[in-house]
């Protein structure tokens, strides 16, 4: 099952394209992560998903359907935003009572245990909540409208460490008991290293790495040894980054096969290193990389 898939999908503003040739499939019932660097395109693929722009090129499918087609498809999909919006002149309670009212999934006995457990007052008006409270008060209204698919723009930036964590647990709880899918844009690649199973990395408006976290890990080894030419390094290991010193090279690969060369230090990688990798080297002028179909 696909949560998103998108066929050479782009966004363009004026000349500039904020997203450029991007395909992608997304997994339900899995968390992923999309991360990459300021201006990288992130806030266009979720706008994109949500319906709220239109693609300049290629085609986006969420749910089965096209993004903002219909009240059905609508329902279907939750979109939190980077400044989690919300209405500064609505209470914490008339947020709760609209949510009610605007969606037919809505969870109401989740959105009010929620709400208790944050402690936000329900009477007061959410233009007095802190940043934080904000987040949180539109993080519920995400969760509680029961979508098929959560979007969510940068959703904890903004919280305390232990908020930060009751907020992944609960994503994880609505993941594992109602079979939703998530995507998430953070730039807390630990914090995404926690919930993810499946990553998107974007650099440059285009895709630069996506698939499921753990094949990712399994198929990336850093090979420390002697200095050499990395152009020397067989034809299956595709070479993602390469550092040298006077007499040392440590060469970050990707390859399905097992690393033979003995003088070679073959080390394993964590999501944030393999990320950063991806991230310090945008690979300008090659072809995409592990894009997964
Ligand atoms: N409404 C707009 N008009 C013109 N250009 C835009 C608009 N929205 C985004 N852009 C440009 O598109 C590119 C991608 O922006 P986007 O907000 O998608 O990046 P992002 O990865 O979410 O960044 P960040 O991590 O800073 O939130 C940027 O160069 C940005 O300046």
């Amino acid at each position: 099952m696909t949560a998103l898939r998108a066929e050479g999908l782009g966004k363009k503003y004026k000349r500039r394209w904020a997203l450029a040739g991007c395909t992608l499939d997304v997994p339900a019932g899995h968390v992923t992560g999309l991360v990459g660097p300021n201006g990288a395109g992130k806030s266009t693929l979720l706008g994109l998903a949500a319906g709220m722009l239109e693609p300049s090129s290629g085609t986006i499918e969420v749910c089965g359907g096209v993004p903002g087609s219909g009240p059905a498809q609508l329902a279907k999909v939750g979109f939190v935003a980077q400044n989690a919006p919300v209405y500064a002149n609505l209470t914490v309670e008339e947020h709760l009572r609209l949510g009610a009212r605007l969606n037919p999934g809505w969870d109401d006995g989740l959105a009010r245990a929620r709400v208790a457990r944050i402690g936000l007052d329900p009477a007061l008006a959410a233009g007095k909540l802190s940043g934080g409270q904000r987040a949180q008060l539109a993080l519920t209204l995400g969760i509680a409208k029961r979508p098929e698919l959560l979007l969510l723009d940068e959703p904890v930036a903004s919280l305390d460490p232990l908020a930060r964590r009751e907020f992944l647990r609960d994503l994880m709880e609505a993941v594992a008991e109602h079979g939703l899918s998530v995507v998430m844009s953070s730039h807390l690649v630990a914090d995404l290293e926690r919930v993810c199973d499946h990553l998107i990395v974007l650099v440059d408006s285009r895709v630069r790495l996506t698939g499921d976290v753990d094949e990712l890990l399994a198929t990336h080894r850093r090979l420390t040894g002697p200095r050499r030419d990395v152009d020397t390094l067989p034809g299956d290991q595709r070479v993602v980054s390469a550092r040298h010193t006077d007499r040392q090279t440590t060469v970050l690969v990707r390859t399905e096969a097992p690393i033979l060369d003995p003088a070679w230090d073959v080390g394993e990688l964590g999501l944030e290193d393999l990320v950063l990798a991806y991230l310090a080297d945008p690979g300008v002028g090659r072809p995409d990389l592990g894009v997964v179909r």
